[in-house]
């Protein structure tokens, strides 16, 4: 590799973009930029264009690219390896003919040599030209030593032109612990640091403070102990205000086990000889430590109480959504009319209106931990097809009940899924399902939360709303699960 050149190595690490004016992948770039950043920007665009398309948080897939554009990029080792840090603004055409992009988080290694031990998929490419012409352009994530790099960063609490690393107050964080990527199923990447620290590396930036760290923050500074506490963060200034999070350092759980992991293994017992465990049990506990979640966060942030024309506007929302996933998935039309019924009669069922708080927005099984302490909560980004400001409006608690209740419906379906019709375990998976929500409820309750069963309207249409949500989820990332949330949908639409 050729080592950076001294105008390079003295380069200000920071070489914010303007925004250029969209155009072909190639000769797109910035219109400011420090020297050198931009020629190895220049180089690995093509590279990345390729690259993109096939990471699983990538949200544009089956959209064709029409431009990419380097928004700030910044150079955060140089020498062999080098490290550089980009969000670059990912075009696409929309119907209207007007370009609409989102913007992504990249942390880019090169190497002379190429990464050693490196996954394939993680590796973009030879740079043919620029100032690392020749080198192996890779996805650092996987580079134990850049990532260490990172923490360093985090530890010292550096600001590199527009990215701020921040320390949250008495976290005295390692420097020399090297970072191996996760290989959980995720929306984002995360990098762990021996069995004591994980940093999320948000892929798509939005504008602003993530709520996941948002959240978090809130959580921890409350002392609350069903939350990983967060150490540190980092952020980027844009060009707005307000910084946009790019990653988020938090405790490591490693003694932890995944709770869709658990209730899959459980519900897996149905099926052979195995003694089936008293999964209700850790149910109800999860309902307890999801209504003291709620608690805290209703306490550290605003609440609110919907008037009776919020409430229908609330309504209204579900069924703008439903409208939106008929259009997407044409089997969901027959259920309409049912279903926007149920959402009539939840703006009927509270003509008082209904409390708000803020909440997690995307309660699942696999956002659940066990722990020798109990049960902790994770990824409070809420769900990702909503736009940040959505996702930070406050809503009805119940609306992360009724995602959980669904969650327990997915794993019983889950082991139906693909096996021939049995009508004996379907009757059994199903009452496991309900023993579990029922166990759930029972427990949110006993935790202080609002009881489910008193609002009945309520939890179905917030049921029916995730579903409807699950439906176009699985429909884009997950076909072959498609057929769970739509057997939900048929049984929710018959109760109406
Ligand atoms: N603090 C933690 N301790 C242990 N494992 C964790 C922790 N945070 C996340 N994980 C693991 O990483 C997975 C993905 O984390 P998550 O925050 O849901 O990422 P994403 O938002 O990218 O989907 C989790 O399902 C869990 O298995
Ligand atoms: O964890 P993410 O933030 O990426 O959430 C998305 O992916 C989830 C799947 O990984 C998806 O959850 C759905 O599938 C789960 C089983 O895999 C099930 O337990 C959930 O109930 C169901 O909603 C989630 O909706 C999506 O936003």
């Amino acid at each position: 590799m050729s080592e950076p050149s001294r105008s390079q190595a003295h380069v200000q690490p920071d070489a914010p973009a303007g925004t250029a004016a969209p155009a072909g992948l190639r000769g797109t770039g910035p219109r400011r930029t420090a020297l050198g950043v931009s020629e190895l920007v220049q180089a690995a665009l093509p590279l990345i264009a390729e690259w993109l398309p096939t990471q699983r948080w990538y949200a544009g897939k089956g959209r064709p690219i029409t431009g990419l554009v380097p928004v700030v990029g910044t150079p955060l080792q140089v020498g062999d390896p080098a490290l550089l840090h980009l969000l670059l603004r990912v075009e696409h055409a929309t119907t209207a003919g007007l370009p609409h992009g989102d913007t992504y988080q990249l942390l880019l290694g090169i190497r002379s040599q190429g990464p050693s031990g490196i996954e394939p998929g993680a590796v973009l490419g030879r740079l043919s030209q620029g100032p690392y012409d020749g080198a192996t352009l890779y996805d650092a994530v996987h580079d134990p030593e850049l990532t260490g790099r990172l923490l360093e960063h985090l530890a010292t609490g550096d600001r590199f032109g527009s990215l701020s690393f921040r320390r949250t107050p008495g976290s005295g964080l390692p420097t020399n612990l090297p970072g191996r990527a996760s290989t959980a199923e995720q929306s984002n990447s995360s990098v762990i640091y021996g069995t004591s620290y994980i940093l999320k590396l948000f892929r798509r930036i939005h504008p602003g403070t993530n709520p996941d760290l948002e959240l978090s923050l809130a959580l921890s500074r409350a002392g609350s102990t069903r939350i990983p506490r967060v150490a540190a963060w980092f952020e980027s200034r844009m060009e707005r205000a307000e910084p946009a999070t790019l990653g988020l350092l938090q405790r490591y759980l490693p003694d932890a086990e995944d709770g869709w992991e658990l209730a899959l293994d459980q519900v897996g017992r149905l099926k052979g000889d195995r003694s089936p465990g008293n999964f209700a049990i850790e149910a109800h506990r999860l309902g307890r430590a999801t209504a003291e979640v709620h608690r805290v966060l209703s306490r550290s942030m605003p609440v609110a109480r919907l008037d009776r024309t919020q409430t229908g506007r609330l309504a209204t929302a579900m069924a703008d959504r439903l409208d939106s996933a008929v259009a997407a998935v044409p089997g969901l039309l027959r259920f309409r009319a049912a279903l926007r019924t149920a959402f009539q009669q939840l703006a009927d069922a509270h003509p008082d209106g209904l409390p708000v708080q803020r909440i997690h927005g995307d309660l699942h099984l696999g956002q659940a931990m066990r722990t020798p302490h109990g049960w902790v909560l994770l990824d409070f980004e809420g769900e990702p097809a909503k736009s940040v400001t959505e996702r930070r409006e406050p809503q009805p608690a119940l609306r992360d009940v009724a995602a959980m209740l669904r969650s327990f419906d997915y794993a019983a379906a889950h082991l139906l899924a693909g096996g021939p019709v049995d009508p004996e375990l379907a009757h059994l998976a199903a009452a496991w399902a309900q023993r579990n929500r029922t166990a759930f409820c029972a427990g949110y309750t006993a935790g202080g939360g609002a009881d489910p069963a008193a609002s009945p309207e309520l939890m179905r249409a917030l049921e029916i709303d995730k579903a409807v949500y699950e439906v176009v989820y699985e429909a884009r990332h997950r076909p072959s699960w498609l057929p769970i949330p739509l057997a939900a949908i048929n049984r929710l639409a018959l109760s109406v």
